[in-house]
């Protein structure tokens, strides 16, 4: 595969932006092969300037459930712009928008932001805001965005890097616990008697590549929150209307106390939101005093394909029935492309939501994905990219499928994956 052009845009952009990129993990930091920089989007597929063609299974970080450009969405776009782009100012599309979201995902009540990070920056200062407690717990490995108090063992791009310029003193209410480990959590509520606002968590963590929470664990959280007087977040930033329409909630049947949106919500475009229970929603200005603002929340151009795309998923909830089977076959295909191989390697999947981890049999948390061998899927990821299967460049990412992929799609995964566990049986 020839990335030249790739390479000198790259290059070139270097000089202007730091890494030349707008959000590292897209900097392909730990293979050896250069970004390919995109220029088209259609369905599953994604193009480069290079005229290389990909099966692209990242889909924006998992944004693109619809698959790219989705012909209703992009007709939502366009009828919209012609009249609004923005205002700073309520339009009713915010109005529906909130309807469709609220009844679709089963919450009391919804504010839009302008991504993840800010939806879960929200929910914690409203956790804080509504039990006047000042700490956090979060999991090693969970990310939920580029927020301070957030960046303490976190998966994604920051478990590749040494951080620097982060505030010790508010990071200091950040503690710390392991994923899937009641003990560590009840030692933290322990230890921080009175002072926990909330505990926020990925029910299925995609950040350090996907690893479920067991159900017992959701369920015991949900209990402890309760009893101590914290909050329960969800952060289904990628598994909300990916893994149903009531996200990772309906799989555990657990009920957070707040839970937080992205990706999905604005069908491609800059969205996120914190919803959840009226009587902590209400606490937000400016209804309440507990503070938030946005001059671009709420766009319309972005409600808009939100709108769009939440709504065809309500409509046709046969996707996910779809997107189930899809998966599955996938993860069959490569469970048994790799069992014919002399690699050892665990594949957890819940949904249309995938990793392959290599050297391990079993991932239940951070620590045992760090154990995974890296260096099998750096070269994993790089024999897939080039040979035109686009999937993250990192460990600790989340593969993702589309309504827009189709069995042939998926065969032509498991065939690529087929002549790497060849490539790499060779001495
Ligand atoms: C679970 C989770 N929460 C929060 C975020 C932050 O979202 P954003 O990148 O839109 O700020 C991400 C980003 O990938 C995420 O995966
Ligand atoms: N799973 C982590 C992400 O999706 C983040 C993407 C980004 O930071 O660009």
């Amino acid at each position: 595969m020839r990335l030249d052009k790739s390479k000198e845009v790259f290059d070139k952009t270097k000089r202007y932006i730091p890494g030349g990129v707008n959000s590292p993990i897209r900097a392909f930091k730990n293979l050896s092969i250069t970004p390919p920089v995109i220029s088209k989007g259609k369905g599953c597929r994604i193009f480069d300037i290079d005229g290389n063609e990909y099966i692209d299974f990242v889909l924006s970080w998992g944004a693109m459930i619809l698959g790219h450009c989705d012909p209703d969405v992009v007709n939502s776009i366009k009828e919209v712009v012609e009249d609004q782009i923005a205002f700073g100012a309520p339009t009713e599309i915010e109005y529906e928008m909130a309807k469709l979201v609220c009844e679709t995902a089963q919450i009391d009540m919804v504010r839009f932001v302008n991504s993840g990070t800010e939806a879960t920056m929200t929910a914690v200062r409203l956790a804080k805001g509504y039990t006047g407690k000042k700490k956090i717990v979060k999991f090693a490995g969970c990310y939920h965005g580029h927020h301070d108090i957030f960046l303490k063992e976190a998966g994604s791009a920051v478990a590749e890097l040494r951080l620097k310029g982060i505030d010790e003193d508010i990071v200091q209410n950040t503690i710390v616990v392991e994923y899937n480990n009641l003990d560590s959590v009840e030692k933290a509520f322990k230890e921080n008697k009175d002072e926990i606002a909330a505990v926020i968590i990925e029910p299925v963590a995609g950040n350090m590549g996907v690893v479920p929470a067991k159900k017992e664990f959701l369920q015991a959280l949900r209990e402890i929150c309760n009893l101590l007087g914290s909050l329960l977040i969800f952060d289904e930033v990628i598994t909300g209307f990916r893994l149903s329409l009531k996200g990772a909630r309906a799989l555990y049947d657990v009920e957070p106390d707040l839970i937080t949106f992205g990706k999905i919500i604005g069908g491609g475009l800059p969205c996120g939101a914190v919803g959840g229970k009226k009587e902590i929603m209400q606490c937000l200005a400016p209804q309440g005093n507990v503070f938030q603002a946005g001059t671009m929340s709420g766009n319309p151009i972005v409600m808009s394909a939100g709108y769009t795309t939440v709504k065809k998923l309500k409509e046709n909830p046969d996707i996910y029935t779809y997107l189930e089977s899809l998966a599955q076959k996938l993860e069959g295909y490569l469970a048994k492309v790799f069992s014919n191989s002399n690699l050892t390697f665990c594949i957890n999947r819940v949904g249309s939501m995938l990793t392959v981890f290599f050297g391990v049999e079993k991932v239940e948390n951070f620590e045992m994905a760090r154990m995974s061998n890296l260096d099998q899927f750096k070269k994993f990821a790089e024999y897939m990219i080039t040979n035109g299967i686009y999937i993250p460049s990192s460990q600790f990412e989340a593969m993702f499928l589309s309504s827009a992929h189709m069995e042939s799609d998926i065969e032509r995964f498991a065939e690529v994956a087929e002549s790497f566990a060849k490539f790499v049986k060779k001495p």
